[in-house]
């Protein structure tokens, strides 16, 4: 394993936001930190980029426990393991001046130097922009020269932090493009962080999902919190949204986070008989996108819930974007977290 984390916990103040006990990362694939807003994730990247430190916990580079007080072997590991930022903040020279910087820090000579800027332009489809101004430069292109910056160093693994969320779709496109050439070219480690499900589903070999600072085995698509309101009968429900409740046995919990499982949910062609298991709420198909091994659908059903069905599944170009349908949601599905 390349990285192996036990125990490892960081806390702000009194915030502990991350909290894992036990996660291992295997050389030579994509893994993707996945969860949403606040989960911990670019915490996490942080320490394996080796830019942050636990505050408790050991973690494990290489088969050694990484010593977060020395600034020698953290030099060390920084060149072996680079970031590259959500906003990556590029000096205010040329586009080459840039990536050739962490060259000339390690001493690489000018010729040198010129071939890998090159190079590693290159790799980011950006060889033209070699004597840009930096500060022209669009989101997308800072970031695939951000991108060239980091490769332009041989790292052993590269660390990517919403590669695609602060880029139009020309860029995304051509960013997922980008790490998946890079990683069939060169086999580099490749850590990204993303909200983007369409992109973990391209890229993404192994997942570590979080939520609230912990791995989490459910998926974390289709996570919403409500506020929880007894009945007359009895019966509490969690309010989601206007006319969107889900009956949930709690003690004394006034408001839950609630996640539902996509695979778990069902696309129906109209109203179904009721069955006192399930909800039915109907809505409208407004995304449809490769999941890779499933197909997701999104449902607007007054909230946007993701609906996960194998590719296998017959019948399944019935369903386009617009049409009207109603969303099964089996007690089986719903998870309080
Ligand atoms: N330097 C800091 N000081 C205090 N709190 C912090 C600091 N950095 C992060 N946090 C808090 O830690 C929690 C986790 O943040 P983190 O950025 O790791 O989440 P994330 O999963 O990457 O979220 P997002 O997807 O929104 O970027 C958040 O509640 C955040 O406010």
């Amino acid at each position: 394993m390349l990285f192996v984390g036990r125990h490892i916990r960081k806390t702000f103040g009194q915030r502990r936001v991350l909290d894992l006990e036990r996660f291992a990362l295997e050389p030579g694939r994509i893994h993707g930190l996945l969860g949403p807003n606040g989960a911990g994730k670019t915490t996490l990247l942080h320490i394996l980029s080796f830019l942050d430190r636990p505050t408790s916990g050991t973690l494990f580079y290489d088969g050694q426990p990484v010593d977060f007080q020395s600034q020698n072997q953290l030099r060390r590991l920084r060149r072996e393991v680079i970031l590259v930022d959500q906003h990556p903040i590029l000096f205010t020279t040329s586009v080459e001046a840039n990536v050739g910087y962490g060259l000339k820090v390690r001493g690489v000579p000018k010729t040198k130097r010129r071939r890998l800027v090159e190079q590693s332009l290159e790799l980011v489809g950006m060889r033209k922009f070699l004597q840009a101004r930096a500060w022209r430069l669009s989101g997308g292109e800072t970031q695939r020269v951000a991108l060239a910056r980091a490769l332009a160093c041989s790292p052993r693994v590269l660390c990517l932090d919403e590669p695609t969320a602060s880029v139009d779709v020309e860029h995304q496109i051509a960013l997922e493009r980008i790490v998946q050439d890079i990683h069939a070219e060169t086999g580099m480690t490749i850590i990204l962080c993303t909200h983007d499900q369409r992109l973990a589903a391209k890229l993404v070999q192994n997942t570590l999902y979080l939520f609230d600072g912990r791995a989490s085995r459910s998926l974390y698509e289709n996570v919403f919190s409500g506020q929880v309101l007894t009945g007359e009968d009895g019966v509490s429900q969690c309010q989601l949204g206007a006319n969107l409740s889900l009956p949930v046995s709690c003690d004394d919990a006034t408001h839950l986070k609630i996640s539902l499982n996509p695979k778990a949910l069902e696309l129906l062609e109209g109203a179904a008989e009721p069955h006192p298991d399930s909800r039915y709420w109907p809505g409208r198909i407004t995304q449809i996108s490769d999941a890779g091994k499933h197909i997701r659908f999104q449902v607007d059903v007054g909230l946007p819930i993701n609906v996960l069905y194998k590719k296998a599944t017959p019948e399944l170009d019935k369903w386009w974007i617009g049409r009207e349908t109603v969303l099964r949601i089996p007690s089986r599905a719903v998870h309080i977290l």
